[in-house]
């Protein structure tokens, strides 16, 4: 049974021209002038893009001594309903645990998922069973290690972990993530600060400034350097962080940077507000941050020192975020953004002329589609890629509310904001999951996307590591020790 998307025009982050697109067997195959298929979806006066992919999700996550809300199911319905087609969660083992095992454990919560998905392998811990296992994790297609510089004495590595881990992930042709906040100082000012009285969710934004993202961005970047490998910073929220990238960068370095939706619309001012449950929802790490630091995050997405937009999508409900009440610390990190990533960045992005539409399609899904090694299978509109296709309206309108959202939380920090571009088709892997606006995502319909490693830029770097190596200098005449 084939479909026809009709009268659309096409944008990708290259090309924007008019013409129809047949899908078979959940693939695209052919593109053109008047396609005719089983099933005709009008798209006239909108944009047919390929699937948002959102790099950075924590679905059923436990963390802070509770479990993320969203699971695979509520969660890739929610990214569906925003169209986006694709996640990447992180797998996370304990402390000493299997990174195997702990693999086993992510799979099986996948079973309901709605779109494709894919995973990155947290490195936790190190020693011999982890340097061993990541060849494993590799040849299973999880070829992405995440690091934590934050989190003390929970998910956080040293730095000497983390250089052993990079340089693994240099011979294994892998690529190193890293949540980039100096955990010490965090943990420091923490307490500090409850020391002093400070004890709101207010404090959490005081406790984890600019300077601790920026020292950490600097820090994993020179390693990665070191080690000879790219890197992909996670959450990139402020100037300083963006600051280190654009300059490892502009010296040729192999670094990515992603900011969230969050980041770019919603400001610190959120902790401030008198409602502690409005401030709490809002905790998140990095925290929000004000508009110099937003207005520099833009202009990485424009200038192309920054490549993707996610949304760390880990969202827990107002009971989970009361567990803090009395102690900043305990209140889980982390907010949603999975249903409203596509909606409010062309909003804010293209609406306004931030972003171009090709911008768009570029920092939603074909750029993390490329740096993940999995273009063009997905982040593509061309034939024979997975037919991951949104029918975008850029004239239609609504406002984000939690109570007509597909997360299972009870609230939304982007609630009340007038979003204007919304899908109104959405298909993952040729199956209609949205259908003129609405949600019909079907559970267990979602696939594992396993990747390979030794991508175009890993092997570019191994070949000039290997050139630039250090070699011993072979001498004659070397003359006798002088003792
Ligand atoms: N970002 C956040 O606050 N929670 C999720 C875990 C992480 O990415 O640090
Ligand atoms: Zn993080
Ligand atoms: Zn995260």
């Amino acid at each position: 049974m084939s479909k026809v998307i009709k009268n659309g025009t096409i944008v990708t982050a290259d090309r924007t021209w008019k013409a129809d697109v047949l899908i078979r067997h959940g693939k695209i195959e052919a593109i053109g002038p008047d396609l005719h298929g089983d099933h005709e979806y009008d798209a006239t006066g909108c944009y047919v893009m390929p699937g948002g992919i959102d790099p950075h999700t924590h679905l059923e996550m436990p963390f802070m001594g509770t479990y993320s809300a969203d699971d695979f199911e509520s969660g890739t319905r929610a990214a569906l309903a925003g169209g986006t087609t694709m996640v990447v969660d992180f797998c996370l083992p304990s402390p000493n645990q299997s990174l195997l095992e702990a693999l086993q454990m992510w799979d099986n919560k996948t079973s309901k998922a709605a779109c494709d998905y894919s995973f990155h392998m947290a490195i936790t811990w190190w020693g011999k069973q982890v340097f061993d296992e990541m060849q494993t994790v590799v040849d299973k297609g999880i070829t992405s290690f995440k690091h934590f510089m934050a989190y003390k004495g929970s998910l956080m590595v040293n730095d000497d972990e983390m250089l052993a881990s990079f340089q693994r992930c240099a011979e294994l042709g892998a690529l190193p993530l890293v949540h980039a906040e100096n955990g010490d100082v965090v943990a420091a000012l923490s307490q500090k600060l409850l020391a002093e009285g400070n004890n709101g969710p207010e404090a959490h934004a005081y406790s984890r400034p600019p300077e601790v993202e920026g020292e950490a961005t600097n820090r994993a970047i020179m390693i990665a350097d070191m080690a000879g490998v790219p890197l992909y910073v996670v959450h990139t929220s402020c100037e300083q962080s963006h600051e280190a990238i654009r300059r490892a960068r502009q010296k040729g370095m192999r670094v990515y940077g992603e900011p969230l939706i969050q980041h770019l619309v919603l400001d610190e001012s959120e902790y401030f507000d008198k409602d502690w449950d409005h401030a709490a929802r809002r905790v998140m790490s990095p925290p929000f941050r004000n508009k110099t630091h937003q207005d520099s995050l833009w202009a990485g997405l424009q200038a192309g020192s920054l490549q993707t937009v996610a949304t760390d999508h880990c969202a827990f409900t107002t009971d989970q975020k009361r567990y803090g009440v009395g102690d900043f610390t305990k209140i889980p990190n982390g907010t949603g953004g999975l249903e409203d990533r596509l909606p409010v960045l062309w909003t804010a992005g293209v609406n306004t002329g931030r972003l171009t539409p090709n911008e768009f399609v570029a920092v939603t899904s074909t750029n993390i589609a490329k740096i993940l090694n999995m273009y063009p299978q997905k982040g593509a509109i061309l034939e024979g890629a997975d037919a991951d296709v949104i029918v975008w309206d850029p004239k239609k309108k609504k406002t984000i509310a939690a109570k007509s959202q597909q997360s299972v939380i009870d609230y939304n920090v982007f609630e009340g904001y007038e979003v204007t571009g919304l899908p109104r088709y959405v298909f993952t892997r040729g199956e209609l999951a949205v259908n003129d606006g609405k949600v019909e995502a079907k559970p267990g319909h979602g696939q594992f996307v396993g990747r390979e490693p030794k991508g175009a830029v890993n092997r570019a770097l191994s070949t000039w590591k290997e050139l630039v190596a250090p070699r011993k200098v072979e001498r004659s005449g070397i003359p006798a020790s002088g003792v």
